[in-house]
């Protein structure tokens, strides 16, 4: 619990790291999501428009392509409208077309009967061979065409390309079709199948009723997509870009385009997750590369939250420990390094000042009597508890002011205060500065000699008995005091100065007894008379 509340209170170091590192989180994450978002904008639109580039490249070929295989056609078609019935001619022609280019796997001539006059490669179909009803799109049709995709009787996927031979006059000969499997070796194949992406981009073929041609999955083709949104895109516009869905459900990053004279479509297309990847992988760079800095940042964060906080931190803690006697000086030594700890050092220090100044008052007041500033009884404690700390022999001088009720009764109480003040300056101006003179009642004083032996004590006490006798009191006169002696000579302890100053006590009103102004102790038990 101890330690739960240390980590998680609130000072001024922890309240700044908190406030700083957060902002420094905020703005970090922030510009992070910024470049992301950025980035991933980016990266898609690159995306969009490298595969639409690519679908319309080979879209752009196909149509080259097919409209070459078209033309070579028509050349051969125009070739034989002279020649149809020489023999050997139509041969030699389909020979010269399926082999002077690698677009056409065969090739097939049709009289106007629909009877095939010949074909090559040689036996495909025997000469003579009438072409059912649902294979004879080219001869009703009279002109040039490329036909949709169909599975010939070998199991084969083909297009053809045909042209009709029209003879002298106008007179329909038949036609001449090259045809191209799609499933086979052949320019056309090679052209939609070969590519070499290596970062899963692929691309596919549909034709016009939405069937799959080409696709890097076999399996697939023949597969109508047609249901798929970007199919009608691909196959009715030029070419374009978008984010979509495959049959898979799998989100695409897709480019298309078409190829006009089969009035195919070509898709370009790259998992969209694959696309994030690569972003991901770059955004996570990114944070490895600006880690060290960021650390650096928080590292100068805590640095510069330690300085700032240090020099309150060091005063907060000083002016808790109020009683500690080294206080002050701990906070002289605080390095308040900035106007805000430098302003609030100096006002702790003069607090302080005061406070000390108070204390010091208090105590000198607690310790002396307000009317003559001598030591009171507690002032006295002190004095003897020092006395008896260093064994410090002493003579002790208990005086009383003789008649003094007489005073206060002839000239009021006002004159008896100033006859008590002026006989304390009186008693201070005649003693040493190590003695010591105490009020200890309205008219009684004690005063403790150090280091005065008993007779020592006895003689001064007479003299001052006698200088007091002859001071001038403001409005009396002249007053006398009577003095008892008491005297400590050996190690003494606390009995023994009490002992001391019973002895005084005694002797003074011994003093008092023998007729006043006078000096009595155990030395002198008959008192002397001044
Ligand atoms: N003016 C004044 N009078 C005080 C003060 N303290 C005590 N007194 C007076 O001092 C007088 C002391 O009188 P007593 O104790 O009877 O003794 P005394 O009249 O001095 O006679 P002896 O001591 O026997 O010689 C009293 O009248 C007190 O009221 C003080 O602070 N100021």
């Amino acid at each position: 619990m101890q330690v739960f509340r240390y980590i998680f209170r609130a000072d001024l170091r922890r309240l700044i790291l908190l406030l700083t590192i957060g902002c420094v989180l905020v703005t970090f994450g922030n510009s992070y999501q910024a470049i992301y978002n950025v980035q991933r904008k980016l990266l898609i639109d690159n995306t969009l428009e490298a595969n639409q580039r690519y679908a319309a490249k080979v879209a752009e070929s196909a149509e080259m392509l097919l409209t070459s295989a078209q033309d070579s056609v028509a050349f051969s078609a125009e070739l034989l409208a002279g020649n149809f019935h020489f023999s050997g001619k139509p041969e030699e022609e389909i020979y010269r077309l399926v082999e002077q280019s690698e677009v056409f796997n065969s090739a097939i001539i049709v009289n106007n009967e629909a009877e095939v006059v010949a074909t090559y490669p040689e036996g495909i179909l025997q000469k003579g061979f009438v072409l059912p009803e649902n294979t004879r799109q080219s001869y009703y049709e009279r002109k040039p065409l490329i036909t949709n995709p169909f599975h010939s009787v070998s199991g084969n996927t083909l297009i053809s390309i045909s042209h009709p031979i029209w003879g002298e006059h106008g007179h329909y000969l038949g036609y001449i079709s090259g045809t191209i499997y799609l499933n086979k070796n052949g320019s056309l194949s090679r052209l939609m199948r070969d590519h070499f992406f290596t970062d899963q981009t692929y691309l596919y073929v549909v034709d016009q009723l939405g069937e799959l041609l080409f696709h890097v999955d076999p399996n697939r083709i023949g597969e109508n997509v047609s249901q798929l949104p970007l199919i009608k895109q691909a196959l009715g516009s030029a070419e374009g870009s978008q984010e979509t869905i495959n049959s898979l459900g799998i989100e695409m990053v897709a480019g298309y385009a078409s190829v006009p004279s089969a009035n195919w479509g070509v898709v370009v297309q790259r998992p969209k997750d694959k696309v994030m990847k690569s972003l991901n992988d770059q955004m996570l760079n990114v944070f490895w590369a600006s880690l060290p800095i960021a650390l650096l940042t928080f590292i100068v964060i805590w640095v510069l939250a330690y300085l700032i906080s240090k020099p309150l931190r060091q005063l907060a803690r000083s002016a808790a420990n109020v009683n500690d006697v080294d206080m002050q000086r701990q906070i002289v030594s605080v390095r308040s390094w900035y106007f805000e700890a430098s302003q609030l050092k100096i006002a702790v220090l003069n607090a302080i000042g005061l406070l000390n100044d108070k204390i010091h008052k208090l105590d000198v007041d607690s310790h002396t009597d307000p009317l003559t500033q001598l030591h009171n009884r507690r002032g006295m404690q002190r004095l003897l508890d020092d006395f008896e700390a260093k064994h410090l022999q002493f003579s002790v001088l208990a005086l009383d002011i003789d008649h003094f009720k007489l005073v206060n009764d002839c000239y009021g109480h006002d004159t008896g205060d100033l006859v008590i003040q002026e006989l304390a300056k009186t008693m201070q101006n005649f003693i040493e500065d190590s003695d010591m003179v105490c009020r200890v009642g309205g008219e009684e004083f004690l005063i403790f000699l150090p280091n005065t032996s008993g007779e020592s004590a006895v003689s001064i006490a007479e003299s001052l008995c006698e200088h007091v006798a002859n001071t001038v009191m403001p409005k009396v006169k002249r007053i006398t005091v009577s003095i008892g002696v008491g005297c400590v000579e050996n190690d003494i302890d606390m009995a023994d100065i009490d002992m001391a100053i019973k002895q005084a006590d005694t002797a003074l009103y011994d003093a008092k007894n023998a007729g006043r102004n006078r000096v009595k102790s155990m030395l002198n038990s008959q008192g002397l008379k001044l």
